[in-house]
């Protein structure tokens, strides 16, 4: 479904990725782990296009990213949808959060998800069926952002993620800024949407321990450059990249 083919792009004449290629297929989650700065957060903004690469290309559901234009782009954009680390940022602080919820859904009026198909005339039930669909209450559907605690904030960031019904949600940190209590909770919500959507997920973390309960495999980036891939249950194998012992080493000591 997604084909990420030799990407590199520098800035200021510092590479941030190079030569990266990686696939995913429908209905499956891959991890991309790496300390901060090895460029995780650009290769999910080339994925969604929000940056161009200097060289390579990307191609979702047979098409290349990169050439698109118009009609063609804004399509293939509603199938590729985006989780941040902060869900405050993806909310409209003035609008009562149902709003924001099915904001997406009122740039692409054609566009009928298969569960909001029954409610499809009504956008405040259509809000509705998507809180039901992160575990949020009716109640909360008039509140503003700030009258939510972080955990809320991203089911309803999930929620509007989803609004679109996509085939690739990429999930950027989407548990970091949460407590730590909470963060487990999401990853349930995130793991069940996957099974009921049968959503692909790209998941940027720098928690392994997360990505190992969310993905199926893992690709490693370190300054830029993929050092190893493997499938979640290789992540002990004694084949592993140093840089990958590390991280898992550095990651079983935080726990400590
Ligand atoms: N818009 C930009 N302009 C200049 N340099 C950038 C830009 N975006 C990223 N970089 C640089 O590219 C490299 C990779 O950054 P990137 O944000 O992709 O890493 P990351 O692994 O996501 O880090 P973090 O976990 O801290 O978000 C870094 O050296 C960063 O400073």
């Amino acid at each position: 479904m997604l084909h990420v083919n030799s990407i590199s792009k520098t800035y200021h004449s510092k590479p941030a990725l190079s030569d990266i290629s990686l696939y995913v297929h429908a209905g499956e989650s891959i991890g991309i782990i790496g300390e901060s700065g090895s460029g995780k957060s650009t290769l999910g903004k080339i994925i969604l296009g929000l940056e161009k690469p200097d060289q390579g290309d990307v191609h979702f559901r047979g098409s290349n990213l990169h050439t698109l234009k118009g009609q063609a782009l804004k399509a293939f954009r509603r199938h590729l949808q985006i989780v941040f680390q902060d869900p405050a940022g993806s909310l409209n602080p003035k609008l009562p959060v149902w709003k924001s919820v099915v904001e997406p859904l009122e740039n692409y009026p054609d566009v009928i998800p298969s569960f909001l198909k029954e409610v499809r005339h009504d956008r405040k039930k259509m809000a509705e069926v998507l809180f039901q669909k992160v575990g949020l209450s009716p109640e909360l559907l008039e509140r503003y952002p700030h009258q939510l605690s972080g955990g809320q904030k991203q089911r309803i960031a999930v929620a509007r993620g989803i609004s679109l019904e996509p085939d690739l949600l990429v999930c950027d940190e989407p548990t970091s800024s949460l407590d730590v209590s909470v963060q487990a909770q999401v990853l349930n919500l995130l793991k069940k949407l996957q099974r009921d959507l049968n959503l692909s997920f790209l998941f940027i973390s720098h928690d392994i321990a997360a990505v190992q309960f969310m993905c199926e495999r893992i690709v490693v980036l370190k300054d830029g450059i993929l050092v190893d891939a493997f499938l979640t249950n290789e992540l002990f194998s004694a084949s592993r990249h140093p840089y990958t012992k590390m991280l898992v080493e550095m990651s079983m000591e935080q726990d400590r």
